[in-house]
């Protein structure tokens, strides 16, 4: 069977784009959300632990920038299911080259893109477009007090959001910015 997926690698190691093909007929198509057959090949360790879903009402809202710290740090695959986003990994993997940069790409239910992120990464979007549907499969369960969190408009980060930032939490809010001293995650 040919593959489901088709890989690239972005400018930071072991972040990887992936775009999946849809298998179509007069009915319509199907396509393949995860596979861990394929995405062993480019990390994914083992199964899948969690899956959720998010909905995001109106376009300029921003949800981020989340991880989780060891040992419940996880690999995260971000799907757009509906509507268009731009979807943001910041590395902070401690000793990383690529510490504090980040890759941002443009996932929709159109381009069958996902984002595969490993752990030691923090993540966002902003919402393209209204009525925005993500699917986020992770390696890893979701626990509250393993939580931590960057300001989506930390200029330190320097994330270019394409639209005005609105709607961010409270929590998202309240994420600390970086300091001169952050040396990174261990995960
Ligand atoms: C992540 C998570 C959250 N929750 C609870 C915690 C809060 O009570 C509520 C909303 O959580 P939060 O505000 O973190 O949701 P988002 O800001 O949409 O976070 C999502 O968007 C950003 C961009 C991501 O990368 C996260 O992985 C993703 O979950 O759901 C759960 O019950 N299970 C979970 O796995």
């Amino acid at each position: 069977m040919s593959a489901r997926f088709q890989a690239e690698h972005t400018a930071i190691a072991g972040l990887t784009l992936l775009t999946r093909s849809r298998l179509g007929d007069e009915r319509g198509f199907l396509s393949r959300l995860f596979c861990g057959e394929e995405l062993a090949a480019f990390g994914w360790p083992g199964p899948v632990l969690q899956v959720n879903e998010t909905g995001t009402a109106l376009k300029g809202t921003v949800r981020g920038m989340h991880f989780q710290h060891a040992p419940f740090a996880e690999w995260k695959l971000v799907t757009c299911v509906q509507g268009r986003i731009l979807d943001v990994a910041v590395d902070l993997r401690q000793g990383s080259p690529t510490l504090l940069r980040h890759v941002a790409v443009e996932l929709s239910a159109d381009n069958c893109r996902s984002l595969l992120i490993p752990p030691g990464f923090a993540h966002g979007f902003q919402a393209l477009s209204d009525d925005v549907r993500m699917i986020y499969t992770h390696s890893a369960p979701y626990r509250a007090e393993a939580e931590g969190g960057l300001n989506p408009e930390d200029p330190r980060l320097a994330i270019a959001w394409p639209l005005p930032v609105e709607r961010l939490s409270a929590r998202d809010q309240a994420h600390p910015l970086v300091t001169s001293e952050f040396e990174g995650l261990i995960v």
